[in-house]
């Protein structure tokens, strides 16, 4: 049983996609990315990682009807792109300790305080990824707003992710990592971005 995060209500019975019908073999190492935009990592991985698979999810139709398009174009059959929100569809799609990682790049910031509680990182998000991830599981987060790192990391710090550069550490930038459509933006110009690895630990 699915149970709604606000309130506990269940929501519906355990009903979750087949992925290895989906995507054969590369479904043991099953990664999601919220908030895929225009697509930039998504069409990247498919390209670099034929051997993983991703799903994509985007709340904004344009912009995943888009990358599904793109997808087909170019014969990727490695990345799945879906219209919705990830906040409610997440826990829908996937059985909890089976995502190999977690990809949350450059999310909306939110900037006044009051609206803080819309930031895709907050308490529930934060839980939420942490259980869908599995044992040793990667939340790969990139940001350009400073004030977004550091909250996000004390609060993924809290709810008991583990942080792969030391407690409270950003991450230095891997050129090996595969850009996002905002990044490549960013790598261009110069301007900072702050990167959390963490993981949940193969212990709680
Ligand atoms: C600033 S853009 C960054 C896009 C992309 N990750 C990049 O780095 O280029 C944030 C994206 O997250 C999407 N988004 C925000 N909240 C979301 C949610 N709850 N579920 C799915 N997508 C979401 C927005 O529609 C937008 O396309």
């Amino acid at each position: 049983m699915i149970f709604n995060l606000e309130d506990d209500a269940p929501l519906a019975l355990d009903h979750f996609p087949d992925w290895n019908h989906r995507f054969g073999e590369a479904a043991q190492g099953l990664e999601l990315e919220i908030g895929s935009g225009h697509g930039g990592y998504a069409l990247g991985f498919a390209k670099a990682r034929p051997g993983r698979a991703l799903v994509a999810v985007e709340q904004r139709k344009k912009f995943a009807e888009e990358l599904r398009q793109k997808l087909e174009v170019r014969g990727h059959a490695n990345v799945l792109a879906l219209q919705g929100d990830a906040r409610l569809l997440a826990p829908r799609l996937f059985r909890a300790g089976t995502l190999a990682a977690v990809h949350v790049h450059f999310p909306d910031p939110w900037w006044k305080r009051r609206h803080h509680r819309r930031r895709l990182v907050d308490d529930a998000m934060s839980g939420l990824i942490l259980r869908l991830l599995r044992p040793g599981g990667l939340l790969d987060f990139r940001t350009d707003v400073e004030r977004y790192a550091r909250d996000a990391i004390v609060r993924l710090e809290e709810v008991g992710f583990e942080n792969l550069c030391g407690e409270g550490a950003f991450a230095p930038h891997d050129p090996a990592e595969i850009p996002s459509t905002r990044e490549k933006r960013y790598l261009a110009t110069g301007q900072p971005v702050w990167r959390l690895r963490l993981a949940r630990p193969c212990v709680i």
